[in-house]
């Protein structure tokens, strides 16, 4: 933890060279453990992690929103939810979800993951919060494979999604950048998707291509899929840019049809 933490400073000092507005990092950027009890034994409450306090000072020094995925301890002891955290200038923890969806697989010659064996899901889509680009809507890595939650967002005024993410390497290759576009393209927002990259134990390695995509679906900054040193991906978000996609083409919805979400 202390060495991701290290890792997030360095992102803080290049997103505020960048003279970036906030800084999204990925998905359980605290820690990815190698076991179920790994992960329970390394959780903290926000209130006592090392670092959630560490990147709160970083945010209050910098006056740099960060929005940052972690681990909080579960309701049942033996288990953590899969979080992200909305911490504003001020350094406070404004705005948190819950992921949604269990990543529970078994690829062959793949990851066999079981996310549910450690982790507790949320049970509520959050409502979008403001920014001064944009109303974010965030979910999690996994949630990126149900277009109900980002519809939802959307819905509920989202202008910007997020994806904090640690996708595997075989499914980031096939499915990565096609989902998050297509998610982009249907909710005419800005997609955010911070993802870890390289190896992280001898079970884990991750995808990484960080993207910012706009609300047409072009890839507007993207990272690579090798991890030397922390990089950042940062993207203007055009507020006309928005209007004008929803404009030219109207999407509206037959709820009469099929359900809303
Ligand atoms: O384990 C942790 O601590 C952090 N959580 C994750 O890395 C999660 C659960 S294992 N990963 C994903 O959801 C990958 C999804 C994915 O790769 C896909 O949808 O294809």
């Amino acid at each position: 933890m202390t060495h991701n933490l290290a890792q997030c400073r360095i992102l803080v000092k290049k997103a505020v060279q960048a003279g970036s507005k906030a800084l999204f990092l990925p998905e359980a950027s605290d820690y990815i453990a190698s076991s179920p009890a790994e992960s329970v034994s390394l959780v903290r409450s926000v209130e006592k992690s090392e670092f959630v306090l560490g990147l709160r000072e970083e945010a209050r020094r910098s006056k740099l929103p960060i929005h940052v995925g972690v681990h909080e301890p579960g309701l049942d002891p033996s288990k953590v939810k899969n979080t992200v955290l909305w911490i504003n200038e001020g350094g406070e923890i404004a705005h948190r979800y819950q992921k949604l969806h269990m990543f529970d697989v078994d690829i062959k010659d793949g990851p066999a993951l079981k996310e549910s064996n450690s982790v507790e899901p949320g049970n509520e889509i959050p409502t979008p919060f403001d920014t001064p680009f944009g109303k974010v809507g965030p979910t999690i890595c996994f949630d990126l494979r149900f277009p109900e939650i980002s519809i939802a967002l959307k819905r509920l005024g989202a202008d910007i999604i997020t994806y904090p993410s640690a996708f595997t390497v075989p499914t980031g290759k096939a499915h990565w950048e096609v989902l998050l576009r297509a998610r982009a393209i249907e909710t005419q927002c800005y997609v955010i998707a911070a993802a870890q990259v390289g190896r992280h134990n001898e079970k884990r390695l991750s995808y990484g291509h960080s993207m910012i995509i706009n609300p047409w679906g072009v890839v507007v900054a993207e990272l690579g899929g090798t991890s030397e040193e922390p990089e950042i991906a940062t993207a203007e978000i055009d507020q006309d840019l928005l209007r004008k996609a929803r404009l030219e083409v109207p999407l509206p919805r037959r709820t009469d049809v099929y359900p809303e979400v």
